[in-house]
């Protein structure tokens, strides 16, 4: 767009006239939704009777490893790309050293397996933080309260190595530790795993909108204290700005803002700033009000469309999304 758009003085300018019919809005958008902008979000549960919907997410379920593959072929069919991976792990088994965020067997990689067992083509992100195998319910490692950056990255490394070794194409890390992406790009290239996409969660904010999903993963009742000495605050503009920057220096392939429809201006900032692939997350806390109001019948359901084409307009590549599976149904009736 110029700097000064040129707008004929009225009559000869009406900018209604191309808004006059569908044929004419249809030629004249700016910006599309598609279902291969979208990444799907699963949950998969290794704690037995763990499955089944989330209070507060109605309609997002929380799935076995046979359910996840189900899923998988669910998105191959309806042509999203790739999906992503929580863990929902016992939690009897949750520790302060978080030793089973790297043991090949954990319900993440299991998961990870599954699907690329399962439907093969299908991207397979990841989420690198400690927060689903820790006892306290934070990302990185505490010791006396306090979040210890460089031993949680070395962590977060053999957590990420061993995603890469069960067959992620993309891992993700969200923990927002210092550091953390340099060293698991190295730890990569050294591992023969050059090929793996790092999607950083760059510009991950400290946000209330998360609150659903900590129900979805079983850490609502864990986490002691909050996480705002390692994520963002939601009152800063340039320190996101500088994380995105310093991770795609460290080797970040995307970049990630997180939560999004809030944010909707960092998304934007970051897509001009950088020209990477540029990804937003629809958080819990976001599907959470869009559902709970449609489900009231206080919003029509069309805003669900409407919310991710937002994304696309304020730059997005791409949206992680719980609604995938349901507006990829709805784009493919056209
Ligand atoms: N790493 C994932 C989250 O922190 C939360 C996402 C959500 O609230 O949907």
């Amino acid at each position: 767009m110029p700097a000064t758009p040129i707008v004929a003085p009225f009559p000869a300018a009406r900018l209604r006239r191309l808004r006059r019919t569908p044929a004419l809005r249809a030629l004249t958008a700016e910006h599309r939704l598609s279902v291969q902008n979208l990444i799907w979000p699963i949950f998969v549960t290794e704690v037995a009777g763990g499955e089944g919907e989330i209070a507060s997410m109605p309609g997002v379920e929380r799935l076995t490893l046979d359910g996840a593959q189900r899923a998988a072929e669910r998105a191959a069919r309806l042509g999203i790309p790739a999906v992503c991976i929580f863990p929902h792990s016992d939690p009897d088994l949750k520790t302060d050293g978080c030793e089973r965020a790297w043991d090949p067997e954990n319900i993440g990689n299991r998961a990870i397996r599954a699907i690329k067992d399962a439907v093969p083509d299908l991207a397979v992100m990841t989420d690198i933080a400690l927060d689903p195998y820790n006892a306290s319910g934070h990302d990185g490692l505490v010791r006396d309260g306090v979040i210890l950056n460089d031993e949680s990255v070395e962590a977060l490394v053999r957590m990420g190595l061993a995603q890469a070794e069960a067959g992620a194409d993309i891992l993700g890390p969200s923990d927002m530790m210092d550091g953390r992406i340099g060293a698991l790009r190295g730890a990569l290239e050294r591992a023969g795993h050059g090929d793996v996409a790092i999607l950083s969660y760059a510009a991950k904010y400290a946000s209330g909108f998360y609150g659903p999903f900590r129900d979805a993963v079983g850490a609502s009742g864990r986490l002691v204290g909050d996480k705002k000495t390692y994520q963002i605050d939601p009152a800063n503009r340039d320190e996101a700005l500088r994380c995105v920057a310093r991770d795609l220096a460290e080797g970040a392939d995307m970049v990630m803002v997180k939560p999004g429809m809030p944010y909707l201006d960092l998304c934007r900032e970051v897509k001009d700033s950088f020209g990477a692939p540029t990804y937003a997350y629809q958080v819990s806390g976001e599907y959470a009000m869009i559902e709970g109001a449609v489900r009231a019948g206080w919003l029509k359901p069309e805003v669900v469309l409407e919310s991710l084409l937002c994304f696309r307009r304020a730059g997005c590549d791409g949206i992680l999304t719980y609604y995938a599976p349901q507006v990829a149904a709805l784009l493919a009736q056209g």
